[in-house]
This record gives structure tokens, C-alpha cells and sequence, in this order.
């Protein structure tokens, strides 16, 4: 557990997680209530939503969060009403979504979540503070949170993002095994663009304690990342699904914590992933949701790493998850415009 000065010491922080009674939330649940997100001098309010059949369900995770006895947890909503869940939130976390199936891309899921995102975003509009702090964790997340704030354009762009921290995390777990080393020694691992197969995980501006030499020859060289790493994070979630026979939820509910935390209290100086409004930064194409290097500072900022180098191999990685992503986003406004 981690102490932190709390976000708001004279009340709860006011948490909306959607898909409360699902895998991801049953394993997000503890890790807020025991402080790993905010800290244990920060007390929580819990508004949990589900849809009207896993309201039984959501009430056993609710008897089991009250059994916990958590001395940090405040208050329990549970609800399966968005604008009751969503109304004068801190932070909204949407994981609430129908999960892939082995054999299929997160991008074929645009048609069935890309309207949960849809009537949210139209709902957070209407009641949510415009300070609200939103990361979308249902898939396809990056152009989830594109059609959310198309429908909450009261909503700063800069207050919406998605989760790319569960490939970061990724990226760092397999530099430190491949360097037999800890990965509290991994610093400036980047994921580029998309949540999906076309995601850039790049070690070129990696630093690792110890390590004086650069990490991509380390890690062995163009040929290792190219033939093994960038295939290996690109296809961790459909792994998990062949093994699990569901798709990663402990990891993916860690990542989401990590991703609340860095952004509402700093990420230290670290550089951390997070898919965020594109402003055309590394002339990526204005308007996406893709995923950045960030350096968070507490309050709930971030900004976008500049300078980094990008050689011509990283270019063209970055590039082609950027083509995916806008494509992503003309199939979505379709439905729309
Ligand atoms: N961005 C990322 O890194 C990751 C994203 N995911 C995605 O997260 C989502 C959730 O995954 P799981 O928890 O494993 O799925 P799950 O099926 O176990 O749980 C989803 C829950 O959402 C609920 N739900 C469905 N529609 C809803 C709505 N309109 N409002 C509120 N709740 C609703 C369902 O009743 C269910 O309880 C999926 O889209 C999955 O692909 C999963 C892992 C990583
Ligand atoms: O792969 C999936 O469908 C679930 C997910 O987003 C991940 O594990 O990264």
C-alpha cells in the first residue's frame, strides 16, 4: 500500500466504474478500495453501473465490497442508471462492454460498444462535472473514447483518454525479463497509436539501470524487436484469450489503476503511456485518440512527451496505427454523420 496527500481531503473522490459486476471491475474494486489507487488517506465513493440483468450480480459484488470492511471506502451506488452513476463524479472509468472472442480483432467490436460510448457520452454531457477525468477501457478503447467525446463535446478533449498502460506495462515486464532485471529499472518504454495489433511498442528511447549500451541491442538488436517483441505485445491480448478462454482482466484492471493514479497524482517525471486527443503531435493526424508518451503532474495533467527520436523504422510503425486509428474513426462517424 502507498500513502499519498489525498485529491480532495475534506470529502470522497467520487469513482464511477461501468461493467462494475464484470471481470475487470471485480478486480478494479479492491485495488481502489485498499489505496492502490489514491492512496489510503483518500477516502472513495463508489457509483457502480451495470445493465438492468447484472443488477444481482452487481449486488453481490456490493455485499462482498461491504464484507471487505475497506477503511478507506465511503459510500456505495449502485445503479443501472448512467445518469444517476455518472452525475458529480471525479473520475469515470468505462469498462462496461462486451469483451472479444478468440479469432477476433478488438475493431470488430466498433459496431456493438461503439453505442454504449455513444449514449455515455451523451449522458456525461449532461450531467457530469466538466472536470471529469475519463478513461475508456472497453474495446475498441482508443475510438471509443474518439465517439464519446463527439457526444460530450462540453467535455475538455484533454479529460478523455484511453487505456494503452496494459501494453506499456507489457512492454516493461518483457524489457526487464529479457535484461534479468527489475523492472523498477525500466524507464521510457513508449506505446504508439492504437489499442489493437497495429499498437508500436517502442524500447528506442528506453533507458534500464545498469544498462549503459542502447536497449535495443540489448534486447538483441532491430532483428529481435521486428521478429519477437513487437509481435509478442501486439498479440499478448489474443494469448491471453487462447489460454484464459477470456480475456485479461487481473492485468487489465492493474493497468487501469496504475492510469488513475499517475494521472490524478503524477507520474514522477516518468514517462507513461495513455491514448489521448491528438493535437498533430509527431504529426500524427489531428482528432484521434492515440496513444502518447505522457508525463502526468498531480491534479489530473498531462502533457506529451516532444523531442523523443524517431528513427525511420519507428516512423513507419507510428504511422501505420495512425492509418488503422483514422480509419477506425471514419467507420465510427459514419454511423453518425
Ligand atoms: N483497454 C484495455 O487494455 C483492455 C480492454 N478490455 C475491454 O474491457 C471491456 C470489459 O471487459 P471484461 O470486464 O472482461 O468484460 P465482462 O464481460 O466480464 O464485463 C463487462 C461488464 O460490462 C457490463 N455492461 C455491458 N454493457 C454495459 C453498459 N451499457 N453499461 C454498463 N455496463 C455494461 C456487462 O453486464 C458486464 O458485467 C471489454 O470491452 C474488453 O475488451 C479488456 C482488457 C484490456
Ligand atoms: O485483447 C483483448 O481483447 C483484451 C485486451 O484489450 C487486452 O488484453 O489487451
Amino acid at each position: 500500500m502507498f500513502d499519498a496527500e489525498p485529491v480532495f481531503p475534506d470529502r470522497p473522490i467520487r469513482v464511477a466504474i461501468t461493467g462494475a459486476a464484470g471481470q475487470i471491475g471485480y478486480a478494479l474494486l479492491p485495488l481502489i478500495c485498499t489505496g492502490r489507487m489514491f492512496g489510503m488517506s483518500q477516502k472513495v465513493s463508489l457509483h457502480l453501473l451495470e445493465i438492468t440483468p447484472a443488477l444481482t450480480a452487481l449486488s453481490g459484488v456490493v455485499m462482498e465490497l461491504e464484507d471487505c470492511a475497506f477503511p478507506i471506502l465511503d459510500s456505495i451506488l449502485a445503479t443501472d442508471d448512467p445518469a444517476e452513476c455518472f452525475k458529480d463524479v471525479d473520475v469515470a472509468m468505462l469498462v462496461g462492454s462486451f469483451p472479444r472472442k478468440a479469432g477476433m480483432e478488438r475493431k470488430e467490436l466498433l459496431s456493438k460498444n461503439g453505442a454504449i460510448f455513444h449514449g455515455q457520452g451523451e449522458i456525461l454531457e449532461a450531467v457530469a462535472s466538466k472536470d471529469v477525468k475519463i478513461v475508456i477501457v472497453g474495446n475498441p478503447a482508443n475510438t471509443n473514447a474518439l465517439i464519446l467525446s463527439y457526444f460530450a463535446k462540453g467535455i475538455p478533449v484533454q479529460n478523455i483518454s484511453a487505456l494503452t498502460r496494459l501494453d506499456h506495462n507489457r512492454t516493461v515486464g518483457l524489457v526487464a525479463k529479457k535484461l534479468g532485471t527489475s523492472v523498477a529499472n525500466v524507464e521510457g518504454v513508449v506505446i504508439w497509436g492504437n489499442h489493437s495489433s497495429t499498437q508500436y511498442p517502442d524500447v528506442s528511447n528506453a533507458k534500464v539501470k545498469g544498462f549503459s549500451q542502447s536497449i535495443v541491442e540489448a534486447m538483441g538488436g532491430v532483428e529481435y524487436l521486428e521478429e519477437a517483441m513487437i509481435p509478442h505485445i501486439q498479440g499478448r491480448g489474443a494469448s491471453i484469450i487462447a489460454a484464459r478462454k477470456l480475456s485479461s482482466a487481473m492485468s487489465a484492471a492493474n493497468a487501469a489503476c496504475d492510469h488513475v493514479r499517475d494521472w490524478l497524482l503524477g507520474s514522477n517525471g516518468r514517462i507513461v503511456s495513455m491514448a489521448v486527443h491528438s493535437s498533430g503531435e509527431y504529426d500524427i493526424p489531428k482528432g484521434i485518440w492515440y496513444s502518447f508518451p505522457v508525463q502526468c503532474s498531480r491534479g489530473g495533467k498531462f502533457t506529451i512527451v516532444q523531442g523523443l527520436n524517431v528513427s525511420d523504422f519507428s516512423r513507419a510503425r507510428m504511422d501505420a496505427t495512425a492509418k488503422e486509428l483514422t480509419e477506425e474513426r471514419e467507420a465510427a462517424l459514419s454511423l453518425y454523420q
